[in-house]
């Protein structure tokens, strides 16, 4: 397999990839001439430089694009999706390099050390110029409370500083560190004295501080962007510069990279670097070795660590879901071998020891099964949900029965135009998985290899018939499964056979009296 990485990598982390398959490093690639070598690459690595655009992804074969740093606005994470790929970042590499560059660029600010340090080597011991203001005792507003901003806050608290925070999506009690006032976006731009940016840049946090919002900050509020270019408005924030409304401003990240022609950076009251919160030497190693990792296990087809774009299974139930999972794809895609008709709904109902585990990489596998056989291009765990959305179709899980000493059981259940049906499965001791039930009908079916299903009337013979005709035609029947409604009634019978059955022998089976269908299913 062959993997590109297009952006400055650490060598530790290309030696890791290097053990296991053919590396190219080639940066600087302009979007034509990536577009021109991707579709030779199962794997491509980024940092922040290349942008890994929908005409890069569509034009690819790639398995997996893995991002060695946090912020993966430089990928088009919905196209990747869209087309099945995998998509991996190296979130905790970096935490400590970016945080602690917060900090530096907050005293920077408060002490003008830049300033300071440009008139000295001009040869000029100006110290009027440069008095700066403590921290200790000064608000600091944290917007975006996740892994940097709660270790800047703790940095912070060190310095003595008071800490307002908004995240809508964290609960504050489950913050270990009591210091930390959470609250709502409002009063964070109110009361504090500086302002940091720690969340990651999406359509909700797009130009998330405008003119509006720097009207209701302090006067002479300091400003820190350590995190994406876009966050604030950029023309909004100059001229609160120059107005003085904003006192100051520390940004590392701009809305576009390299921002030479920014008239921000001119301004006396901005300090700026070239995105350097993540250029530790620690931090590209760790970040490098994280990403490089995860683009193994995804090229071996295992599990992941840090999926952008699947939904993944915890490492410690892994062996536990597996097998769920499996029987799940097998059981979807038995659906839609046995029956027709355009699908709205899919619902998956668990009970018994299975409900201890988050489902949702269950019903994502289902509806991969499902989709399998509806569509011109397998999807995969990465996109199914996407497509099966994509076709309307309204899906859903419900856990019942949570006795964890009963045995796990899934019911997945199918709305069409045509009604309802449902097929139930379970996983025995040792992981054996079974299909219990088709409707009405319980069975005990081993969902592996190949099987003949023949829908009938109960009545004697039919077993016979359908036995002589596949030995006539050289199937060798492994076993045989009996399931009807009522005495005499519909009943069906699967088969598990050794060999496929072809189009001519099933027609002969439904021309046997009394048979309404036979249906031959691989799994
Ligand atoms: N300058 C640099 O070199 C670096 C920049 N970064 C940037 O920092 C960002 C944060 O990194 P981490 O803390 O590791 O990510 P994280 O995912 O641990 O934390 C982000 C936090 O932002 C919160 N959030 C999301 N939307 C929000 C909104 N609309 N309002 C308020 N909070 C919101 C999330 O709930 C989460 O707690 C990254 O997305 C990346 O863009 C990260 C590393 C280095
Ligand atoms: O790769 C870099 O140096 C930038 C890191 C970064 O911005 C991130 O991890 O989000």
């Amino acid at each position: 397999m062959r993997v590109l990485v297009s952006d400055d990598l650490a060598q530790e982390g290309i030696d890791i990839l290097k053990k296991e398959f053919d590396v190219d490093v080639k940066t600087k690639l302009s979007e034509e001439e990536l577009m021109e070598i991707i579709p030779n690459y199962d794997a491509l690595v980024v940092r922040s430089a290349t942008k890994v655009t929908k005409n890069i992804i569509e034009k690819s074969n790639l398995k997996v694009i893995g991002r060695a740093g946090v912020g993966v606005d430089n990928i088009d994470v919905d196209a990747a999706t869209h087309k099945g790929i995998l998509v991996v970042n190296a979130p905790e590499g970096n935490t400590i390099a970016a945080s602690e560059h917060t900090i530096a660029l907050l005293m920077s600010v408060a002490r003008n050390i830049p300033a300071a340090v440009m008139s000295l080597k001009n040869k000029k011991w100006d110290r009027k110029s440069f008095v700066g203001i403590e921290v200790r005792g000064k608000t600091l507003g944290i917007v975006g409370l996740g892994r940097i901003g709660k270790d800047v806050a703790a940095k912070a608290i060190g310095l003595g500083m008071n800490i307002l925070a908004y995240d809508p999506y964290i609960i504050n009690n489950t913050l270990e560190n009591t210091h930390i006032k959470v609250t709502d976006f409002e009063t964070v731009l109110k009361n504090s004295d500086f302002i940091t940016f720690h969340v990651p840049l999406t359509k909700a946090t797009y130009h998330m501080i405008d003119k509006d919002q720097i009207s209701i900050m302090k006067d002479k509020v300091i400003l820190i962007n350590c995190a994406r270019g876009g966050i604030i408005n950029e023309e909004a924030l100059y001229e609160a510069l120059v107005s003085g409304k904003v006192g100051a401003c520390a940004l590392d990240v701009f809305e576009h990279e390299p921002p030479l022609e920014s008239p921000l950076i001119d301004l006396p009251n901005v300090v700026a670097t070239p995105h350097l919160g993540a250029s530790t030497a620690e931090a590209q190693i760790n970040v490098a070795i994280e990403v490089a990792n995860d683009i193994i296990r995804a090229l071996k087809g295992e599990l992941v660590k840090n999926a952008v774009n699947m939904i993944t299974v915890r490492p410690e139930e892994y062996h536990e879901i597996k097998p769920f999972i499996e029987l799940a794809e097998k059981m979807g895609s038995l659906y839609t071998q046995l029956k027709n008709g355009r699908i709205s709904e899919v619902e998956m109902i668990y009970s018994g020891k299975v409900t201890k585990f988050d489902v949702k990489p269950i019903t994502v596998a289902a509806i991969k099964g499902i989709l399998t056989n509806m569509l011109e291009f397998p999807p995969n765990l990465v996109n199914a949900y996407l497509l099966a959305k994509e076709r309307g179709i309204k899906i859903s899980e419900k856990k019942v029965s949570e006795d964890q000493d009963a045995p796990g059981t899934i019911t997945l259940q199918v709305t069409t135009d045509k009604g309802k049906s449902s097929i139930s499965g379970t996983v025995f001791e040792k992981d054996e998985i079974r299909i219990t039930a088709i409707d009405d009908y319980k069975i005990d079916l081993i969902p592996r290899g190949y099987a003949l299903m023949s829908f009938h009337k109960d009545r004697p013979g039919i077993v016979g018939q359908v036995g002589s005709l596949l030995g006539n035609n050289d199937i060798n029947i492994a076993y045989m499964q009996l399931g009807r409604k009522s005495f005499r009634g519909e009943a069906l019978m699967v088969l598990g056979i050794d060999e496929e059955v072809p189009e001519h022998v099933l027609n002969e089976i439904r021309k046997i009296e009394d048979v309404s269908d036979a249906l031959f299913i691989k799994f």
